[in-house]
């Protein structure tokens, strides 16, 4: 699945996230590319372990982790550290997969799903697209700042180059307690009928019961802990 999750970040915390970025020391992004993905990605990343970077990582973290949508989809075991990265002009990300494993020692995750939170508006920049190709599919994507895309780790994608302007963002790993794509969707509609009955029937219906036991009885049979 791929999906659009809007106002992960409200205006209040978008600004203080862009206040916080201004306090930031950045790096050449190759850094924390594999080998194969450094000879394609051209941007810059910020310093987190600073202390306005550390702040900017809670914010962020704290963000995405708290949100309804951000959990039905992507059913989160662990998430990697984030990284925020800015791109200027002729900068971008050339086709690559993201690496399988991520982190060392106790952050090791296996990578089921990616993520980008655009930091910025998408007015403030010419190109920029996160392109993924996706079951045959490709799709080109410009989000409003506070708006996160996620999507399957197992993609190819890139970042166009940009023509004009700054694109900044936010990018994570999720490692899923349900690995594969599919029972994810499964589990993720489930959840959106679960929500759709509660608003249809009232409190009590068996319909809610049966529902919640399916529910229960799929993420059994499908959940890694
Ligand atoms: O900047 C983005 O939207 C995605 C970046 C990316 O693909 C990566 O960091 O692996
Ligand atoms: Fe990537």
């Amino acid at each position: 699945m791929l999906i659009t999750i809007p106002d992960i970040l409200d205006a209040a915390a978008l600004t203080e996230a862009k206040e916080l970025l201004a306090k930031t020391g950045w790096a050449d992004g190759r850094k924390t590319a594999g080998p194969e993905a450094a000879k394609v990605k051209r941007n810059e990343q910020a310093d987190l372990s600073s202390r306005s970077g550390t702040a900017l990582h809670t914010l962020l973290n704290d963000a995405i982790r708290k949100n309804a949508v951000f959990q039905a989809a992507a059913q989160p075991a662990r998430l990697s550290r984030l990284l925020v990265s800015r791109s200027g002009e002729a900068q971008g990300y050339g086709t690559h997969v993201d690496n399988a494993l991520m982190g060392t020692g106790a952050n090791r995750i296996r990578t089921d799903l990616s993520f980008t939170l655009f930091l910025n508006d998408p007015a403030d920049y010419e190109g920029g697209e996160l392109t993924i190709d996706w079951a045959g599919m490709i799709h080109s994507m410009k989000l409003e700042a506070g708006s996160l895309l996620l999507y399957p780790s197992t993609s190819l994608h890139r970042v166009e180059t940009i023509t004009s302007g700054q694109r900044t963002v936010c990018v994570g790993w999720v490692q899923s307690q349900v690995r594969t794509s599919e029972q994810r969707d499964i589990l993720f509609d489930l959840a959106n009928l679960k929500v759709s009955v509660r608003a249809s029937l009232p409190e009590g219906a068996p319909e809610h019961l049966a529902l919640s036991k399916v529910i229960a009885n799929l993420r059994r049979l499908w959940s890694e802990v």
